[in-house]
């Protein structure tokens, strides 16, 4: 392979202070690097934000081949992008023990968590990520990402091991989030005019990788983002959101809609190898993070996405000349996502140059 053989080689973050540790020493400090321009800061559109939400899919329906569900799916993903996975079968004292891992790595002092802090030219550990200037704003948020899948490609040397109980949780969190992977690709396969096994067939296992965010109280919520808007670079993500606070807003015609959070399910949204792939069919959505005053908020997106060197393009059987050329070219993943992180977090800014016509 290029680039020194190394998988997951996917580009380089100016190093940032600790958004969570400025807050500490300041509940009230709102650094200028933090505020962002009038246009970007997150007002919600009134009109339609509070009273739309997106839709559910009961996962042990799709399990069971139910074809009313598959076809909610269908309609969940090309009319938003977006959906809470209920029913998933994924146990509520992991989702909940994955959380409290989550939280008592955030909770370790500075000089701790810095033992697993990424250098510059990496996208693993501990700081953040798609920071490609001096001059970029920062958003509020701090993370540690961490390659979960395949098991051979992790660096442990990001992981917070002293941390009792961390390694085995986030273990076994990492393994059901892959079976629930897997089942939703099969889906996507056959709704994409595949057999079930069709994706997995052209494109081998899902790979993964686990982020978890932490976005601190602040004391001007309008005048920051946690996440600045973007698409996931992935085939699908599946998010685990604190319960008791919402944060994560998604654009749908042109408004920014909050995601409720929905207990013990999981918020998965497309991503836009999918968009690729479907030929524009399904799309990845842009969403953000806010943030508020009162409490802190943690999420754990779990991205599953192809490997590195598999081709991505619109697959055969969503091209027909006629009512659907193909809209984007195809491209090796792992030079799609290092265009990603070339760039810093800016909608869907990084998609642009797989398109065919613009
Ligand atoms: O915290 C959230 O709700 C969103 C996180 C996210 O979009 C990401 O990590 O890509
Ligand atoms: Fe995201």
């Amino acid at each position: 392979m290029e680039n020194g053989g190394e998988r997951f080689n996917w580009g380089k973050s100016l190093p940032v202070p600790s958004i969570q540790e400025i807050v500490k020493s300041d509940l009230h400090s709102v650094p200028e690097r933090y505020v962002h321009e009038n246009m970007d800061r997150p007002v919600i559109s009134e009109n339609l934000a509070d009273s739309l939400e997106i839709p559910f899919i009961d996962f042990s329906s799709l399990a069971k081949g139910d074809e009313d569900e598959i076809k909610k799916l269908h309609l969940a993903c090309k009319d938003w992008g977006f959906f809470q996975l209920i029913n998933h079968g994924v146990k509520e004292e992991l989702l909940e023990k994955m959380k409290a891992a989550a939280s008592a790595f955030y909770e370790l002092p500075l000089d701790e968590k810095n033992k697993y802090a990424k250098s510059e030219n990496e996208i693993q550990g501990y700081g953040q990520n798609f920071v490609v200037s001096e001059n970029q704003k920062l958003d509020w948020s701090d993370m540690i990402y961490l390659i979960t899948v395949p098991s051979e490609n992790r660096k442990y040397k990001f992981w917070p091991l002293t941390l009792p109980g961390f390694k085995e949780t986030l273990e076994e969190y990492s393994r059901e989030m892959q079976k629930v992977a897997e089942e939703i690709q099969a889906n996507f396969s056959v709704l994409m005019g595949l057999e079930r096994d069709g994706l997995k067939r052209l494109q081998g296992e899902l790979k993964q990788g686990i982020r978890m965010n932490y976005y601190p109280i602040c004391a001007r919520p309008d005048i920051v983002l946690g996440i600045s808007p973007h698409s996931d670079g992935t085939s699908f993500t599946l998010l685990l959101q604190d319960d008791q606070v919402t944060g994560l807003q998604i654009k749908h015609k042109d408004a920014w809609i909050p995601v409720k959070p929905v207990p013990n399910s999981l918020v998965v949204n497309v991503g836009d190898a999918t968009e690729i792939q479907s030929n524009g069919m399904y799309k990845s959505i842009e969403h953000r993070g806010v943030t508020n005053e009162k409490k802190p908020r943690i999420s754990i997106a779990t991205f599953m996405f192809p490997d590195d060197e598999q081709e991505i393009g619109p697959l055969e059987t969503m091209i027909d000349d006629q009512n659907h050329p193909k809209l984007y070219r195809n491209i090796k993943y792992v030079d799609f996502v290092r265009e990603k992180f070339s760039r810093k977090m800016q909608g869907k800014s990084h998609t642009e140059f797989v398109k065919l016509y613009k």
